[in-house]
């Protein structure tokens, strides 16, 4: 039987980003419950990656307000929200390239879950086994190639331990083969009752995990539910008209 899960673990409540004069996000209300797996789409330049600034503490919302697991955790930075229990995956992996792969791992243990000694190492083979990169923990991270850095990101991100794990657009770049075996990674982590919030163009890859679905234009969100109905919504499809993304909605 499914269960139904409606704690929310993440709350972003009314939402708004400014750059200058220039406003990126409207009143976003977003929120992930506990053990979730969220997809936001949304045409180029909608704020969906703003927004994910604002989740994990990069970005300084110019009003509104982030609550996580009850908590108001809005005036926190990054590092802190790292060490809570929120992780992020970045468009473009970035590894430290001069460290192999465990030692990338076990600076993220101990700089993003604050971890030492023995715990951070026991976290950063978790992470290896997780991200099915056991094999690579040796390597120089300056010599993987593509999926190997994306499944390193993915890695990084869960040796700080996360409750909820942000990834963004992680399935650039892959052959419709490797984004297979990525699908397979983040569905195993959802089974383990990880929450994800994951931002993807690749919307057949979305769908594959996710139970619900977020779409965000012009840095507002326009529709939110069952991925067939926001699929179907006269809005999405009006922001996607003539875009790539439009032949497959
Ligand atoms: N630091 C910044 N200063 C000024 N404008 C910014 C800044 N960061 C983002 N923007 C602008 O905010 C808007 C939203 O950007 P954002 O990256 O959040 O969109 P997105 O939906 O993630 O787009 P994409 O799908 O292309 O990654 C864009 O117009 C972008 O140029």
């Amino acid at each position: 039987m499914m269960t139904i899960l409606s704690t929310p673990v993440i709350t972003g409540s009314g939402i708004d980003k400014h750059y200058g004069a220039f406003q990126v996000l409207h009143g976003v209300d977003f929120s992930a419950n506990k053990g979730e797996a969220v997809g936001i789409v949304g045409p180029n330049g909608a704020g969906k990656t703003t927004l994910f600034g604002v989740l994990a503490g990069a970005t300084a919302p110019s009003a509104g307000s982030v609550i996580y697991q009850g908590e108001d955790i809005t005036t926190t930075n990054a590092a802190q929200r790292c060490h809570a229990g929120i992780a992020r995956t970045h468009q473009v992996p970035r590894p430290f390239l001069g460290m192999t792969v465990f030692e990338n791992l076990l600076t993220a243990a101990q700089n993003g879950a604050g971890l030492s000694g023995d715990d951070a190492e026991k976290y950063a083979v978790h992470a290896l086994q997780q991200a099915d990169i056991a094999h690579l923990a040796n390597r120089p991270t300056s010599a993987l190639g593509l999926l190997d850095r994306k499944r390193l990101e993915l890695a990084r991100a869960l040796a700080t331990a996360p409750k909820v794990l942000l990834l963004d657009e992680i399935g650039g770049g892959l052959t419709e083969g490797e984004l297979h075996q990525l699908i397979a990674l983040i569905s195993e982590l959802k089974a383990d009752g990880l929450t994800i919030i994951w931002i993807e163009h690749i919307l057949h890859a979305l769908l594959k995990v996710i139970d619900r679905l977020v779409c965000m234009s012009e840095g507002r969100v326009i529709a939110e539910g069952a991925p067939s109905d926001v699929m179907n919504n006269p809005d999405v499809m009006k922001a996607y008209l003539g875009s790539e993304l439009e032949k497959v909605l």
